[in-house]
């Protein structure tokens, strides 16, 4: 159903930076279940890549001594929760590394640009403060690189999409497009352009290639079908004919850790779409939304109408994961005469629910 949010007069609305909370929560992690599963270090995992190995299902231990078939089904199923359990320690683990390595990142910038401008007191205290974040950084690299570095995290996040957890996320969007589209004649060949950004797989949407053309990206790709590309940095189509009606960014603006970035790749994904029918398919875990204390469902809305997506063409909140489809408006905001951006955030953080077992 679709849903039109009414608008603000044009005085009120306001157009500066946006700055999207997304709080860490590593994808296909259920919120009851965050604190069952303890902060883990690299020394806990000394080798990740083998114990993903040993703990794939198919690396359940069921020989021809089980004496049967429900002791071989239970084996498999502990061996897929242990994995379960794995990956999404490792996964969350990364976040929280990949988050940590960018506040100190903004912090040395922003330390950069007082140093040139500020006081000799306030100088030195910001050098030593980058000293240090200098060192963390190098800890933080390490660990990760210890983890097994954004190959390793991709590994894992594709154990995360396989059919046994609930498969990747493109069947939800398929009746959202065919609802949009009703007009659209499936076999005279692939009508619908589609980006999927971070696609782990090129194959998400092969099963609908006969009306749906797929362009998968990602900044490590895992297969030689996915364009290796950072989206913040890829060009806006020149010519209308090559927008897209769909973009994807499915469990990619909460993997990246600067919330200034996550708003740049939410506001960059409305230069690729078609306005007027161009859809935002946007999945997040559902911890993001509902567990958060300083983003909820109505905050995204809001973010999301300031973007030019005004309406909200459906959402779903299934057990782990919050599923959004936002249509681009006719007019979106970037392609119409902008007064001088302002410097102060549209959305700074401020505590929305303050309650003591919410994410940070
Ligand atoms: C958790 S995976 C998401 C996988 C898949 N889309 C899914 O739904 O399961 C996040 C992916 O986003 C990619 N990514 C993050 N920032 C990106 C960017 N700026 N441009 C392209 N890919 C990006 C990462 O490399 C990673 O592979």
């Amino acid at each position: 159903m679709a849903v039109k949010r009414t608008k603000k007069p044009l005085s009120k609305r306001r157009r500066t930076p946006v700055t999207a909370v997304v709080p860490d929560a590593g994808p296909g992690l259920h919120p009851g279940k965050q604190s069952l599963l303890p902060n883990i270090h690299s020394s806990d995992v000394p080798d990740p890549l083998s114990v993903l190995k040993s703990l794939t299902p198919s690396g359940a231990e069921t020989t021809s001594t089980t004496s049967s078939l429900l002791t071989i089904k239970s084996s498999k199923a502990v061996a897929r929760k242990k994995s379960s359990l794995a990956t999404a320690q490792l996964i969350r683990r990364y976040h929280t590394l990949n988050k940590e390595l960018s506040k100190c990142l903004a912090r040395i910038e922003s330390n950069n640009s007082k140093s040139t401008s500020g006081l000799r007191q306030g100088a030195i205290q910001s050098q030593q403060q980058t000293a240090t974040d200098l060192a963390r950084i190098a800890e933080i690299r390490q660990e990760m690189d210890d983890l097994g570095g954004l190959d390793m995290y991709q590994k894992a996040s594709t154990l995360g999409q396989s059919k046994q957890r609930g498969g990747d996320s493109s069947k939800w969007l398929i009746p959202i497009l065919e609802n949009c589209h009703p007009q659209l004649d499936k076999k005279a060949g692939p009508a619908l352009r589609l980006l999927d950004i971070g696609a782990l797989s090129p194959h998400n949407y092969q099963k609908y290639s006969s009306w749906i053309r797929t362009t998968p990206i990602d900044l490590n790709p895992q297969d030689p079908l996915i364009t290796k590309m950072d989206f913040l940095e890829m060009p806006v189509p020149a010519q209308k004919g090559d927008l897209f009606d769909v973009v994807c960014l499915s469990l990619v603006v909460n993997f990246v850790g600067d919330p200034t970035q996550r708003g740049e790749i939410l506001r960059h994904s409305a230069r690729f779409l078609v306005p007027g029918t161009g859809i935002l398919y946007l999945v997040l875990p559902l911890p993001c939304i509902q567990n958060s204390r300083y983003m909820d469902h109505e905050l995204l809305v809001e973010m999301m109408d300031s973007l030019s997506y005004s309406t909200l063409v459906s959402h779903h909140f299934a057990k782990k994961l919050a599923y959004y489809a936002f249509k681009l408006d006719i007019t979106p905001k970037d392609r119409r005469n902008q007064p001088k951006k302002s410097n102060q955030p549209l959305f700074p953080k401020k505590l929305r629910h303050d309650k003591p077992n919410r994410n940070k």
